[in-house]
């Protein structure tokens, strides 16, 4: 019995039944929150047909709750089309944290991204990167489509000991195929059995169940991420004659047990997620790379001084970047500067809770808006300003990788790979190109606009 009940967060005024969806944004959705907490706080609430979603808008709010309390707040949120019917409840960046599956990814994940396993990658990593700057060299214009070879490349070697071939590769066209798909089918409001789950029980020949046809057409698309490259790579291990991969070493275990179909199944997930994961999140963090290079070259200079002087005419490796401070502290600053994934993953609650005089339900979707933070000017003096020297000398910011991963038990497990991948790429570059604007008919530099699309986003979007 509370006498006085705790208020809901305060948010935008919902209609009766669709809630705020007409008030929400299609784009750059991060920019529209922020506005939106400059009028009802740090912590505000929406609602579509009915379900609720907090947003959490700074760095102390995100953490107590996301971190602090992360026993409560680490579920992920279900949609019943798109995780019960479409099936994907047990994918890695989907299943329940009270599903015993949880930890075993975690686990999992881990034996293949944590340090030691990463400078295992380290030759695959500067190869690919070689082949990087040879695309680049031979047709510099579709620089988008060179980085999206070369995570693909890095990341399905890895998983499966796939080799990918040209920019046009059979499975990284699949797989890019399946993310467009699955941000449309995770749209807010898509499906309206999410809002009035008793449509579930209609038949699917009945008028209004025709959702479950297209939910069962809608799967085998999307098995395009997972089973397609693993029975591939199964196929390949059984015949004798394969790349040894993640799927390979975890398929014939070195205690040297027979691996059971649960076992197989939860290997499927896992290595699918290193690409939903890690293939856009790195490709946008190197075409903001680009980006940054071109409009601040002597920021590019004092990069490039530090590479010709600690790497000089050979190939970097990942020990280099211990004595490359100007370079990791770039690193940061693009990172930072374009957050690739500005809304993060959503959290789901588990348990009704209070916070900062907030009642927050169970039940409730919550997302840390990463890019208001990064622009958080108490913590990043002129936030829109690229400058890696925020991090060094004798009063550096904050490290931003303390929240672009984000938080608690579902905080990135691919975060030192990518870093690796990055540093890699970005001084083999710098030792090798300088990049600058393109140059219209005239002549005349042509300035790029930044504009953070949904491809930098589609992560965030894959609930
Ligand atoms: C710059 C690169 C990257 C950024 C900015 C990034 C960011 C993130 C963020 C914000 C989340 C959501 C965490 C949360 O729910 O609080 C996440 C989850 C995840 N990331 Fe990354 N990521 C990057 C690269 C990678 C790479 C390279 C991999 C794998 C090779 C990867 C694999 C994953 C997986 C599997 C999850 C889901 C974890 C879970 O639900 O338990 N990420 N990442």
């Amino acid at each position: 019995y509370r006498s006085t009940p705790t208020p809901l967060p305060p948010g935008p005024k919902p209609k009766f039944f669709s809630g705020n969806l007409h008030q929400l944004p299609k784009i750059e959705k991060w920019k529209v929150y922020r506005e939106w907490s400059n009028t009802y706080g740090p912590i505000f609430m929406y609602k579509v047909f009915g379900k609720k979603t907090i947003i959490l808008n700074t760095l102390k709010t995100a953490s107590d709750l996301l971190d602090g309390r992360s026993n409560l707040y680490s579920d992920r949120p279900r949609s019943w089309i798109y995780t019960e019917y479409i099936g994907r409840s047990l994918s890695v960046l989907n299943v329940s944290s009270q599903n015993p599956r949880h930890k075993i990814y975690r686990k999992l994940m881990h034996s293949g991204l944590n340090a030691r396993a990463i400078n295992s990658y380290q030759n695959l990593m500067e190869q690919e990167s070689q082949t990087l700057a040879q695309n680049l060299m031979e047709f510099p214009d579709d620089f988008i489509n060179h980085l999206r070879q070369n995570a693909g490349a890095i990341i399905l070697k890895l998983a499966y000991g796939w080799t990918v071939t040209g920019n046009r590769d059979r499975f990284v066209v699949a797989m890019e195929e399946a993310f467009e798909l699955t941000a449309e089918l995770t749209r807010p409001g898509k499906w309206l059995v999410d809002a009035i789950p008793l449509l579930r029980f209609i038949p699917s020949w009945f008028p209004g169940g025709s959702f479950k046809l297209r939910a069962e057409e809608h799967k085998r698309e999307l098995l395009a991420v997972d089973q397609i490259p693993f029975d591939w790579a199964k196929k390949e291990i059984n015949s004798g004659n394969y790349i040894p991969s993640f799927t390979s070493q975890h398929l014939f275990p070195e205690d040297g047990h027979k691996v059971n179909a649960e076992e197989e199944d939860i290997l499927k997930w896992t290595s699918s997620a290193l690409y939903v994961g890690g293939a856009d999140t790195t490709v946008a963090t190197m075409t903001a790379f680009f980006a940054a290079m071109s409009l601040f070259p002597s920021t590019q200079e004092k990069a490039r001084q530090e590479v010709d002087e600690i790497i000089g005419i050979r190939k970097p490796v990942f020990a280099d970047q211990a004595s490359m401070p100007y370079i990791s502290a770039l690193i940061k600053e693009v990172l930072r500067w374009a957050p690739s994934a500005p809304l993060g993953l959503p959290h789901y609650v588990i348990q009704d809770d209070i916070y900062s005089g907030h009642f927050i339900p169970k039940d409730t979707i919550v997302f840390a808006n990463i890019w208001a933070i990064s622009r958080q000017e108490e913590i990043y003096p002129n936030p829109e300003e690229f400058d890696p020297e925020r991090y060094l000398g004798p009063t550096p910011q904050m490290d931003p990788r303390k929240f672009l991963f984000g938080f608690g038990r579902r905080v990135c497990p691919g975060a030192a790979f990518a870093e690796a991948s990055v540093f890699i790429n970005i001084t083999n570059l710098l030792s090798q190109f300088t990049i600058s604007k393109a140059i219209d008919t005239n002549g005349a530099e042509i300035t790029p606009t930044i504009e953070f699309t949904s491809t930098m986003t589609r992560v965030a979007q894959t609930m």
